[in-house]
């Protein structure tokens, strides 16, 4: 399967799952052997110059003409221009297209329509149709992201995706399911984003991780040779902790993609009770995975210094590849407020004495007020901490909206008042849940004893991190003491000494090949300095000594220069 950042990784990763997802039965079995066979290929193309995370507020119009039995496809205007949408530059041919749809006069909201913006032989625009690429980027520049206005392009009726909702010949709108599931194909890629996140941090981890065992630098003890960076306490601290947020996030992608098969089998049935529970769980931790990433790489380039500066590392690409994470797909921060908002309901509904399905069930617990995490750092100890964290976060943001409107303000003023806090209790919900799961899958893939504990030393090591970084929550209320909290940097100390040995096997253990990291610093054999050389060597500016500037631009300069001092 094509890489989702290249020339056509949007035809599998939206413009299949969209049809997939949204096509009748009938149009399924009409479009997927053409893009299968890829004699066509599309992208996704929802969001317009003016509207990105507001779907509900995209300008582009779908006005069915029961005379043709037709959809009129028009960008009305300049704000309503498709902006974004991968490989929609240059390369595609068709688009799944987001549109307001109007029918008899009344709109019935965003639905999703197959439209052809390019001719199958010449692959000129069709007629009514402006497309192109929207300019060089910050990186992704594989993917050609385009612009697209349609001047009153026509489809057949047969072009809007009809599982979940129908227009019919006459123009009658039929709602089938859900309005929801029009944002079904978000669904899907942010669920599978978790697990490419985790993928990304564990390649700069590996990059950094294998570099800081071969880079020796300075003296530890006088007089005895130049230690591995990888021994400085300072480097273990700042990489450690990110090789276990990429085995934490590596199992909750996994887990994310298990919830998602199963929950999308439910809805495929007609079943869509868990719809809500799927959103929220796949934006948050869409979220926490791509920040926690994105944070991580740049780490991991810092902890390699001068060399880690240089596309040599391989890191500055994995980097300006990965961070769009953070945007795309949803906005980390709007992603975090769905997640709130399914808190919101939790919360409200378990303080009604009503039980809670999956994951948010601890909230009907009243869980331990004081801090039970001993010298053993048991994992069931640390699960019980981030519950309680989260169950109180969650709690204060609930009385914070109650305050707001008790004071007269209404529900969405009150909503963006505590949106700070919303936020926050999120982030607590899905780290408890990331912790969680990391727990239940020691027991899952902890078949060896060996595997056991040091799966167990980096669970201890992420959560023991995750506490120190956000001591403020766990001090509130005298749920941790000041004397608990020193001994989790006594501990997190302890677990980086324990975790070194095993550091190499670990990231060896994501089993990235030197092709895949296309990294001189990050390379299996070891053998960097030797390649560096070959590497800058190789570069084009090297194939002549003196390069042809020197004698158009640089001599002339220097004589003027000479001339003008003497
Ligand atoms: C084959 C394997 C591939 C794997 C590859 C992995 C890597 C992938 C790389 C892909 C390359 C990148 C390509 C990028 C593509 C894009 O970026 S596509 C465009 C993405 N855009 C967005 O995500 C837009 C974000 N905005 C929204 O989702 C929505 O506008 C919103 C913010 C969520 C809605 O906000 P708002 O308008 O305020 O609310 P409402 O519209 O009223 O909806 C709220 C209610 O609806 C529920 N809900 C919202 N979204 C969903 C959903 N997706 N599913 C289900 N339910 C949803 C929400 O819970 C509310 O419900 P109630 O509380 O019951 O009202
Ligand atoms: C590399 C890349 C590839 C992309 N590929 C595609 C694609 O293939 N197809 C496609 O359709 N789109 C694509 N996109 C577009 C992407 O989906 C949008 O950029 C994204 O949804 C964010 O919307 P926006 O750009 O309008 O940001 P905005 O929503 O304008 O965000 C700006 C700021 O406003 C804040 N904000 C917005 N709404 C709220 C709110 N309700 N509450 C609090 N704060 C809020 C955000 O948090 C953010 O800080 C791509 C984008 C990038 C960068």
């Amino acid at each position: 399967m094509p890489h989702e950042s290249s020339p056509i990784g949007l035809h599998t990763t939206m413009f299949i799952p969209a049809i997939a997802g949204q096509g009748s039965d009938k149009q399924r079995r009409k479009w997927l052997p053409l893009c299968e066979s890829y004699r066509i290929v599309g992208t996704y193309a929802q969001t317009e110059v003016g509207h990105g995370t507001f779907v509900r507020g995209l300008e582009t119009t779908a006005t069915y003409d029961p005379q043709t039995e037709q959809f009129i496809i028009n960008s009305p205007t300049l704000t309503s221009t498709k902006w974004w949408p991968g490989n929609l530059g240059k390369t595609t041919n068709h688009a799944v297209v987001l549109a307001q749809l109007y029918t008899g006069g009344k709109c019935h909201g965003i639905h999703a329509f197959i439209v052809q913006h390019r001719d199958m032989e010449t692959h000129q625009p069709l007629p009514g149709v402006e497309v192109g690429d929207i300019g060089p980027k910050f990186g992704y520049e594989a993917v050609d992201n385009g612009f697209l206005r349609y001047h009153n392009v026509r489809i057949p009726r047969d072009n809007m995706l009809m599982r979940y909702s129908e227009v019919t010949k006459d123009g009658r709108y039929i709602r089938k399911a859900n309005e929801k599931l029009t944002y079904g194909t978000m669904v899907f890629v942010r669920s599978a984003i978790v697990s490419t996140a985790a993928k990304n941090l564990g390649e700069a981890c590996t990059i950094a991780i294998r570099y800081s065992a071969v880079r020796r630098q300075s003296e530890m003890k006088p007089g005895e040779p130049e230690p591995q960076v990888l021994d400085y306490q300072t480097q273990q601290h700042k990489l450690f902790p990110l090789l276990a947020t990429s085995y934490a996030y590596w199992f909750a992608g996994r887990s994310m993609r298990e919830t998602y098969l199963d929950i999308q089998g439910q809805i495929m049935a007609g079943d869509f009770k868990r719809l809500p529970e799927l959103h929220a769980l796949s934006a948050g931790l869409k979220a926490m995975s791509t920040w926690a990433t994105n944070e991580g790489i740049e780490t991991c380039r810092l902890s390699c210094g001068g060399h880690g500066y240089s596309h040599a590392s391989g890191l500055p690409k994995i980097y300006v590849d990965a961070t769009p994470a953070c945007t795309y797909e949803g906005e980390n921060t709007v992603m975090m407020l769905q997640t709130a908002r399914y808190l919101m309901k939790a919360c409200g509904q378990a303080a009604q004495g009503n039980e809670l399905p999956g994951f948010v069930a601890y909230l009907n617990q009243k869980g331990v007020d004081r801090c039970m995490i001993g010298d053993d750092l048991s994992l069931v100890s640390l699960v019980s901490a981030y519950q309680h964290r989260a169950r109180r976060l969650i709690g204060k943001a609930a009385l914070q909206m109650k305050a707001h409107m008790e004071r007269g303000q209404p529900q969405e003023v009150a909503w963006n008042l505590a949106s700070v806090q919303l936020v926050h209790c999120a982030k607590a919900h899905v780290q408890c849940y990331v912790l969680k799961n990391f727990v239940d899958s020691i027991e899952q893939y902890g078949h060896h004893e060996d595997v056991a504990r040091v799966l167990t030393q980096l669970c201890q090591l992420f959560a023991v991190d995750g506490i120190l970084n956000n001591a403020g929550d766990f001090l509130q209320g005298g749920f941790m003491s000041y004397d608990q909290l020193d001994n989790m940097t006594a501990k997190l100390l302890d677990l980086l000494a324990a975790i070194r040995p095993n550091a190499v096997a670990l990231v060896d253990a994501f089993d990235f090949s030197d092709h895949l990291l296309q990294s001189v610093l990050g390379r299996y054999d070891g053998n960097v300095y030797e390649n560096m050389l070959e590497w800058a060597k190789s570069s084009p500016l090297n194939d002549t000594q003196v390069h042809d500037s020197y004698y158009q631009y640089m001599q002339p300069f220097l004589k003027e220069m000479h001339k003008s001092k003497l």
